[in-house]
């Protein structure tokens, strides 16, 4: 298989190592002006084997970029009341720039109340309603650090994005919704197409800019990408692999990978893609946090 003379890999993996290299300048920066480096907080309720890997990667690449990692490891059965305790001493606690309660939360925990008795100025996920209103009414705010890393993807390949058609792929509060105002943000001609849409692959064709964050494995196919598109693929799904031996797992993303890349313009890869680029803009946001909640004026890297 030939993949299109010009195609484009997007390296996410690479640029995020370059992102937390300029978050860890500019985190000794803060160090040295504040006497103190900038601190993350993660939560975990629970044991679940990947949530669990995610949080431990968070933790050791945030102190890799000079920050204090503040690691809550919580049992499952811990109640609401708990948590809700936790996140108020994290509100408090000047150490503490930047707070993640890693989702999904066992199902007897309201998530939406955890997420909105956070400290909107410690919400370094960007999903708390005042950051939402924020991002939406375009005043400065914290930004989800997934569709973030995505626009920063987008834009190294695509630096004019005013006029160009996007069209978004799933409307979570996490990705599909703040994706679209980033892209509308930057004049974009925006649709958000979810499970409801009629023609879908019609709806794609049209895209300059495809974000495909449905969680569904391999269900965006090549024929819905206009030759020369930039196809983002936020999706991280384990599927059986028995090539690779038998109960054998790996990861694909929701697009049809080896479709698209014949067609589009860009592309990124899962694994490698997306997915290093949450965690890199995650260590950004909570930079970002520092400063804002400081005064302290450092070089925070931006989209
Ligand atoms: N409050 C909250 N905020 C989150 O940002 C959040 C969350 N909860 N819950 C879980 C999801 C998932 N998530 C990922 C981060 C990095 C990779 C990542 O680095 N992926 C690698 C592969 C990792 C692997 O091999 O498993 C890649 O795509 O190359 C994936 C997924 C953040 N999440």
């Amino acid at each position: 298989m030939t993949t299109h003379p010009t195609t484009r890999i997007i390296d996410g993996k690479a640029f995020a190592e370059g992102l937390r290299r300029r978050v860890a300048d500019a985190a000794a920066d803060f160090l040295a002006r504040s006497g103190r480096a900038p601190g993350l907080a993660v939560v975990l309720v629970g044991d679940d084997p990947a949530s669990s890997v995610y949080v431990r990667n968070k933790a050791q690449q945030t102190v890799e970029a000079g920050m204090a990692s503040f690691e809550h490891r919580l049992p499952a059965e811990t109640s609401e009341a708990e948590l809700l305790a936790l996140v108020a001493r994290l509100n408090a606690d000047d150490a503490v720039d930047g707070i993640l309660v890693q989702l999904p939360l066992p199902a007897h925990i309201d998530a939406q109340k955890v997420i909105e008795a956070i400290d909107p100025a410690k919400d370094v996920d960007g999903f708390h309603p005042a950051n939402a209103g924020r991002l939406m009414t375009g005043l400065p705010g914290l930004v989800p650090c997934t569709p973030l890393g995505c626009l920063m993807l987008i834009r190294s390949v695509q630096p004019a994005l005013a006029g160009l058609e996007a069209v978004v792929i799933g409307r979570s509060n996490i990705v599909g919704k703040p994706m679209a105002q980033l892209l509308l943000a930057e004049s974009c001609t925006v649709t958000i197409a979810h499970s409801k849409t009629r023609d879908l692959p019609s709806v794609c064709r049209r895209a300059d800019i495809l974000v495909a964050a449905v969680g569904r494995p391999q269900m965006v196919r090549g024929d819905w990408v206009k030759p020369g598109a930039i196809v983002i693929d936020v999706g991280i799904n384990r599927v059986p692999a028995p090539e690779r031996g038998e109960g054998k797992m790996r990861l694909v993303g929701d697009v049809a990978y080896d479709e698209a890349v014949e067609r589009a313009g860009a592309i990124t890869p899962v694994p490698g893609g997306v997915g290093p680029m949450t965690i890199a803009c995650l260590l950004r946001n909570a930079l970002a946090a520092a400063v804002a909640r400081t005064g302290i004026v450092v070089d925070v890297p931006s989209a």
